[in-house]
């Protein structure tokens, strides 16, 4: 192991990464004052001071006033206030990104738990569902399958050098809401959105990606509007080798260790694409290793209050997708780290697909390698009512995008076999998720645990209050990204989402559980995504995954060191101010 740096000073850590440098807190001399009023990175608005627009010839340009940056932020928040619709909320927040880019930020750090919903889950979904209409600006890239052959040349066309995190969507399962063809650029802009708010995370460093192999939506391929490639999808061989030709581009471009997040590709794309890539790229699969590490944190918060093991549980899974399956792996590796033999486990995770419990022999058929894996002995079930009083479940998991399936019955039966069911709805957005919070706190009589993908308000039922936590991988993904990105991590272990969860549960406070609520309170998620990384850089080094050398002493203090600051760069050196 290299020597550690205790002697290194803050700002000569920060250069060791390159995740600070030029273009973040220091100002390019050479960029005329007029590229940085009109410039989101280096654009301040109404806070540049009168020396600064003296000086960098700007003057006359802007009104008098010099606001402070709090009170541009209480502007822009007072200008949200006046929208009444959510995709006009997400419209002006990302022209606002568009034009100040740390004034974004700092408008959604002033009030994540109001903001989050607005930029991500669920208002994204309704602005992929409309993007062709709103699409203004070019927030990341396109490749189209006709760039096959040259998305090297493409990708160089970016105008970053130093892209750190790239998140890419094929568009084909954009949250619960299926093919949207390249209108699902708006997961990819949100998701790394969220790498700076919740993460810090530079800006400049983050490169969303729509990869563009058409749709085969019938709606779509048929609006006059669409921005996309008019084609049906490709598939076999074609696919394949597009997606391989980007994998090694991104390497070629930005380097080994440029993070590639996937995020809300299809089903059997999915779990291909990651077991092909995971051992020798920096890779994960968001909805398959982020929603698992997420549920699974809220499953062992949830065992805080009931004084058990995940291994005294017995889970139930409505879906057998990338999110459920994820998932249940994972349980089943938290189970054997408790002491359960891989059959045991196997054991106390049940699933049910659109054909019934997934069963070995079952004459509906329909059995992949992946749910044959989780596959039971055991004679047909064929709907989620009979499973739930077969299995006897004490954890119901929806993650079928299957909106209202946890119905009254559903809900009711899994009151009567538990003291404290507990209930994750974890389908989005909002429309698709398995039961509302109302709902499972109604139909429970007030006695489950609750949370979902999506967010819900707090629910009073019997004059007590409930706040359901948010079981969205957000409270994981920008964390690891980051606990990866200090590290200078190659590749991302499975291990590394347990310990994700470990941690993340570790932070569930007494006063959260008390309010019903599985998750840290949205205001801490920065903190969490902190607390994630130092987690995660301490597995890196002690597990021979780091490449920064060398080793941080005081690892949290190197990972602050690295994030974005939210303060303006000072656009005038001290040296010229009159
Ligand atoms: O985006 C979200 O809110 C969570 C997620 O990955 C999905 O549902 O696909
Ligand atoms: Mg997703």
């Amino acid at each position: 192991m290299s020597k550690p740096d205790s002697k290194l000073d803050k700002y000569a850590q920060r250069d060791r990464l390159g995740l600070w440098g030029t273009g973040d807190n220091e100002v390019v001399g050479s960029l005329s004052g007029f590229t940085r009023l009109l410039d989101k990175r280096y654009s301040k608005g109404l806070a540049f001071t009168h020396e600064e627009r003296q000086q960098l010839g700007i003057h006359g340009m802007l009104p008098y006033v010099v606001r402070e940056p709090s009170e541009q932020v209480e502007h822009c928040r007072a200008l949200l206030a006046r929208l009444d619709q959510d995709l006009d909320k997400y419209m002006y927040l990302i022209s606002l990104s568009e034009r100040n880019e740390r004034l974004f930020y700092n408008v959604l750090s002033s009030d994540i738990g109001y903001m989050m919903p607005l930029v991500y889950t669920p208002t994204v979904g309704l602005a992929c569902q409309r993007y062709s209409l709103i699409h203004q600006n070019a927030k990341g890239m396109f490749i189209s399958i006709k760039d096959k052959g040259h998305i090297y040349d493409v990708l160089k066309n970016w105008p970053e050098t130093d892209v750190r995190a790239i998140v890419v969507t094929d568009g084909e399962r954009i949250l619960g809401l299926g093919d949207l063809g390249a209108n699902g650029m708006g997961i990819p802009v949100g998701k790394l959105s969220l790498y700076t708010a919740l993460a810090g995370i530079k800006p400049s460093q983050c490169l969303p990606i729509t990869l563009d192999v058409g749709t085969n939506t019938e709606s779509i391929l048929e609006d006059p509007l669409y921005i996309g490639l008019r084609e049906r999808r490709a598939t076999g061989d074609l696919y394949d080798e597009f997606i391989d030709e980007f994998m090694h581009a991104c390497v070629r471009r930005f380097g080994q260790n440029c993070l590639i997040q996937f995020e809300d590709f299809a089903n059997a794309n999915a779990f291909r694409l990651l077991s092909k890539y995971r051992d020798s790229f920096c890779t994960f699969n968001d909805d398959i290793q982020g929603t698992a590490s997420v549920a699974v944190a809220g499953l062992l918060a949830s065992l805080k209050i009931k004084k058990t093991q995940l291994k005294d549980n017995t889970l139930l899974f409505l879906g057998a997708g990338e999110a459920a399956l994820g998932i249940a792996n994972l349980c089943l590796m938290a189970m054997k780290v408790e002491g359960l033999t891989e059959e045991e486990a196997k054991a106390r995770i049940w699933m049910v697909d659109s054909r019934g419990v997934i069963t070995r022999d079952r004459p509906k058929g329909g059995l992949t390698e992946h749910k044959l894996h989780f596959a039971q002995l055991h004679e047909p079930i064929d709907t989620l009512a009979e499973a739930v009083r077969k299995v006897r479940p004490n954890v119901l998991i929806g993650a079928a995008a299957q909106g209202g399936a946890f119905n009254q019955e559903i809900l009711e039966l899994m009151a009567d076999i538990n003291e404290t069911p507990i209930i994750f709805a974890l389908s989005n957005p909002t429309s698709k998720a398995e039961c509302t919070a109302e709902e499972a706190y109604t139909y429970t009589k007030g006695r489950c645990i609750f949370a979902s993908g999506s967010p819900f308000a707090p629910v009073t039922y019997n004059n007590k209050k409930f706040y359901p936590g948010q079981g969205n991988n957000s409270y994981i993904f920008p964390g690891v990204a980051l606990g990866v990105l200090c590290a200078g991590m190659l590749n991302i272990p499975e291990q590394v989402f347990l310990v994700a969860a470990e941690r993340l549960a570790e932070l569930v406070s007494k006063d959260d559980l008390a309010k019903g609520s599985l998750y840290p309170p949205l205001s801490s998620i920065v903190s969490c995504s902190m607390a994630i990384a130092e987690r995660i850089v301490e597995y890196a080094y002690k597990n021979g995954l780091a490449t920064v050398r060398p080793e941080p002493v005081n690892k949290l203090a190197f990972i602050k060191a690295q994030m974005y600051d939210l303060d303006y760069p000072r656009s005038v050196p001290a040296t010229y101010k009159m």
